[in-house]
């Protein structure tokens, strides 16, 4: 465990960075510092790799002052990853990966090839090894900037902004790699962003951190969405904070309804056996069971059901791997106001009106507010 204690930063100039800032940082997870811009965050992460000093206080890294061991040897167990990657520009890909390991004494072929091995983990194509940075997008040199601080298998991952200066669409692909690399291979990262949402979706546990680099709040994301500790940790959080809360629940309490389904070759006896069911549309399945779109009974006729007359069924949410947030998605954008549910394959699974998600969101939010308030550090995962 990272134990940063009573920790205050002040400037030679005086500008007070982090203000007596305790945390414990859990090994194994992912802990974000999140805030306002200036609140002290870099500040904060520097601290532990001993790039900027402690004014006050101390860092105990299980148990141990940071400064009771040499610094080369307090950063080897620390990979370091900041915006826009850094990396060597005159050196190829697979060498900036094998920085560390060489610097180690590690033999050329043994770093190239734990960098290749890398390279693969981080999902980029080994054809990419020869290249100069220069010659990859901004994503694609982040991810070497993640393989270059994985090189020498440090079980710490500093990571200052590492997402920001790419689209968001490349950022969530990078996000969700960053997920799947710490399950893989569980790291204890301390992640720093301004964006609350890469926050929510990345920690394990979130440090709000207020200008003046005192701590606001300190809690998993889940409850950060449920109870915000104050008016500024909410204004920070944003207007649609019960929205997302809801990515914290599972889809798999809800109760779909199969008798609205009917497969394409249906029989017209089926089709009128549908029409009474409890839903005023019946979802009509390729012969794969697969969703082709929504149509009300009496305007399906068996034997010639023709597909472009269909209503469209919309994305479909998986059920019991989505959460309420995606189903309640799924519902508000169908035409018909219910969503559809698939299994891991995209068959149907059932439908589901927008009233029995609602009845599920109440219930789920009664659920939560009988659970206790501290929730173990990497006990949960945001589903989607
Ligand atoms: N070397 C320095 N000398 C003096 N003041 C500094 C120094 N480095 C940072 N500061 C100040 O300390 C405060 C915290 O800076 P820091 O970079 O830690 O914040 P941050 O939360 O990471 O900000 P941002 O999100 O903008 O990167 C700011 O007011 C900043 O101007």
């Amino acid at each position: 465990m990272i134990r940063i204690d009573s920790v205050t930063k002040r400037y030679p100039d005086g500008t007070v960075a982090v203000d007596r800032l305790s945390l414990d940082i859990p090994d194994r997870s992912i802990t974000v510092l999140v805030g306002p811009s200036g609140c002290g965050k870099t500040t904060t992460l520097r601290m532990i790799n001993r790039m900027v000093e402690p004014s006050e206080g101390a860092i105990l890294i299980d148990g141990v002052d940071s400064r009771q061991q040499p610094v080369n040897t307090l950063r080897r167990g620390m990979g370091y990853v900041i915006q826009n990657a850094g990396l060597f520009q005159h050196r190829t890909i697979v060498d900036n990966i094998a920085t560390v390991p060489r610097m180690l004494g590690w033999s050329k072929d043994k770093a190239r090839a734990r960098a290749r091995e890398l390279m693969e983990r981080v999902g980029l194509d080994a054809s990419f090894a020869k290249r100069y940075p220069y010659q990859l997008s901004g994503g694609q040199q982040q991810r070497v900037g993640v393989a270059r601080a994985l090189a020498a298998d440090p079980p710490v991952l500093l990571m200052d902004e590492p997402f920001s200066a790419v689209d968001p669409v490349v950022r969530k692909g990078l996000q969700d790699e960053l997920l799947r690399i710490q399950a893989e291979l569980g790291k204890t990262i301390v992640f720093v962003t301004h964006d609350i949402d890469e926050a929510v979706k990345l920690g394990t546990m979130v440090a709000v951190l207020r200008t003046g680099g005192r701590l606001a709040q300190f809690a998993p994301p889940a409850e950060l969405l449920s109870d915000p500790a104050d008016a500024f940790v909410e204004d920070f959080l944003g207007a649609d904070r019960g929205i997302r809360r809801l990515s914290f629940f599972s889809s798999a309490g809800l109760e779909l309804l199969t008798a609205p389904v009917v497969a394409i070759d249906a029989t017209a006896e089926q089709i009128a056996a549908r029409g009474a069911a409890e839903s005023p549309y019946v979802l009509v399945t390729g012969l794969d069971g697969r969703p082709l779109g929504w149509s009300e009974p009496d305007r399906l006729t068996a034997g010639q059901i023709d597909v472009g007359r269909l209503l469209a069924c919309g994305r479909p949410f998986v059920a019991g791997q989505d959460s309420l947030r995606a189903a309640l998605d799924c519902a508000v954008l169908s035409p018909t106001g219910w969503a559809v549910a698939v299994d891991h394959e995209g068959r149907a699974a059932g439908v589901v009106s927008q009233d029995s998600i609602a009845e599920a969101i109440r219930g789920a939010h009664a659920a939560g507010r009988e659970e206790p308030k501290t929730i173990k550090a990497g006990a949960r995962k945001v589903i989607r």
